[in-house]
């Protein structure tokens, strides 16, 4: 099975230092989008993991959070694509859950819905957590600039991760 796993904020769709607490506030990456429907038309499975925290914070509510995912799946649809499950968590940092990244309990979900392997699985993501959660599980970890990407590469990364300027870059790699 050609499984991809994104994170969501900042590879998705823009990311903000004050969460994304609305609708409104949620913009998609347009290259991003195109980049997901183009790997579905494809026959990859493409699924999320993304942290909410917003939630246990008070910011949104889980309603907010599903009409973000509902434009989401609309958007990729509109292109002829289909987005896989997205897993969120939506604790905060101290309440010790297995699924808010770096902890990979969302990766072994997706995983386990789709009754597959993690290993080599490459995990996309913009933050440190995000390639320590998918080397937690033995995924391949990559980097992509946007979002926080840029602040995480100025930072040591994990052996063996790889690098690239955005999800679009990975879809034609993956693609080529
Ligand atoms: O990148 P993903 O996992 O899809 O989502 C990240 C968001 O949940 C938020 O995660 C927060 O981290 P804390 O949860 O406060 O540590 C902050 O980094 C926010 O800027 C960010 O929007
Ligand atoms: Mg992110
Ligand atoms: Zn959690």
């Amino acid at each position: 099975m050609k499984l991809l796993i994104l994170d969501r904020d900042g590879v998705i769709n823009e990311d903000s230092d004050d969460y994304i607490k609305s609708l409104e506030e949620w913009i998609p990456i347009p290259s991003a989008i195109a980049a997901i429907a183009r790997l579905s038309k494809a026959g990859w499975t493409v699924a999320v993991a993304t942290n909410q925290s917003g939630i246990a914070r008070g910011y949104y509510d889980l309603a907010t959070l599903d009409s973000m995912h509902a434009r989401l799946r609309e958007l990729v649809e509109e292109q002829g694509g289909e987005l896989g499950v997205i897993q969120y968590c939506p604790h905060g940092p101290d309440e010790g859950c297995d699924c808010r990244k770096p902890r990979p309990g969302m990766l072994r979900r997706i995983a386990a819905h789709y009754g597959v392997d993690l290993a080599g699985i490459w995990f996309v993501g913009d933050s440190s957590g995000d390639l320590e959660a998918a080397l937690a599980v033995d995924c391949q970890p990559i980097l992509v600039k946007t979002g926080k990407g840029e602040r995480t590469l100025a930072k040591t990364l994990p052996a063996g991760t790889l690098v690239f300027d955005d999800l679009a870059a990975v879809a034609a790699h993956l693609l080529q």
